[in-house]
């Protein structure tokens, strides 16, 4: 399979990072953007200021307002827009390869990012691609390991060796309902953290959290058809790990906002747009899901974290699974 020809739909932060990784990978990349002075800045200056500052980019990526023809299309857009930067590209993306990397469930549908693709290009190839890697750390070449998620084994370990580079490293998987739910599910607990540290609750109580929450994710995912060993790797504990502990998370932060009672800035975090979903799914399921829960009635802005933490801690005691 030729995968020579790398197009990144979606010029934020993370799309200009992956862009990055697959031409150090040796790949021809267009990085595809809606913004014509984001576009300007890319290929004049070699550098998507607004989102990664200062960062040189490889003079193998160019800047484009339109997607060119590619042999692997990469998606980088923010989960509750991808539906919107499908429609128009659809038909150029009928049988090709096309990772998804959004972390985060569809509002009114509830639906994973391959769901939406497959909806919108239903002969579009889906792989996904979650881990812990924030976008500065690949851009800048720091050593970073992600899951990638694909059908057919063969085919994800061409994907995957076609945007490995030295410092960027990809593991092949076949989970990938299990990857994506991962990734999703991981914002609204890292945003708990987040809280947490935000009231000043304590090193331990972050780690209870963090502990029940991988707990949480576990006994969600499994019951929704994904792989427990999954939870153990990259995309699941990994980037809980990651997320929940570092004040580089947007979704941690957007926590320790709420958490000490301030209202959170205007930067992306998926985790207050994905909690409600995951709550719907869960309540479907008849899946316990306690943090999720708690995660909302944060969002909801009505009960206190006090209360919150008060509730969790004085439910029935029970063995530890
Ligand atoms: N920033 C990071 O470190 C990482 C982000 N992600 C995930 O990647 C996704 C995107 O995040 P970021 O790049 O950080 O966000 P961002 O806010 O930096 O960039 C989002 C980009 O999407 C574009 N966009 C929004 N709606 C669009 C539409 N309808 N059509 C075309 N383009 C559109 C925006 O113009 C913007 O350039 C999120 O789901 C996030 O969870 C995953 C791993 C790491
Ligand atoms: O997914 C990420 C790191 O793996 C990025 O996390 P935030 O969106 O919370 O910054």
């Amino acid at each position: 399979m030729a995968l020579e020809r790398v197009a990144v739909v979606g010029a934020g932060a993370w799309g200009t990072a992956l862009a990055q990784a697959a031409a150090i990978a040796g790949r021809d990349v267009t990085l595809v953007g809606r913004d014509p002075a984001a576009i300007d800045d890319i290929n004049r200056n070699r550098r998507n200021s607004a989102h990664l500052g200062h960062q040189p980019l490889s003079d193998r990526i160019t800047g484009a307002l339109v997607l060119p023809d590619s042999d692997l299309v990469i998606l980088a857009v923010p989960a509750q827009a991808s539906r919107a930067a499908l429609k128009p590209i659809a038909a150029a993306l009928a049988h090709l390869p096309v990772v998804l990397t959004a972390k985060g469930l569809e509002h009114l549908t509830l639906k994973r990012q391959s769901e939406v693709l497959v909806d919108v290009s239903p002969t579009a190839i889906p792989y996904v691609l979650s881990g812990p890697s924030f976008a500065v750390d690949v851009a800048a070449g720091r050593p970073t390991a992600v899951t990638l998620a694909g059908d057919n084994a063969e085919a994800t370990s061409a994907v995957a060796a076609a945007l490995a580079g030295p410092t960027f490293r990809l593991y092949a998987a076949d989970d990938r309902l299990g990857v994506e739910l991962a990734g999703a599910l991981k914002n609204v607990y890292a945003l708990g953290c987040g809280a947490v540290d935000g009231a000043g609750l304590g090193a331990s109580a972050r780690s209870a959290l963090l502990a029940r929450a991988f707990a949480e994710l576990t006994r969600l995912v499994v019951r929704m058809g994904g792989s427990a060993s999954t939870l153990t790797g990259l995309a699941g504990l990994g980037d809980l790990t990651l997320s929940c502990t570092s004040t580089q998370s947007r979704n941690y932060r957007y926590g320790a906002s709420l958490g000490r009672g301030e209202s959170p800035g205007a930067e992306l975090a998926e985790g207050a747009l994905t909690a409600p979903v995951a709550k719907q799914l869960a309540d479907q399921l008849l899946i316990d899901a306690p943090l999720i829960d708690a995660v909302n009635l944060l969002l909801g802005g009505t009960t206190t974290i006090t209360d919150i933490v008060a509730g969790l801690m004085s439910r029935p005691l029970k063995r530890e699974e």
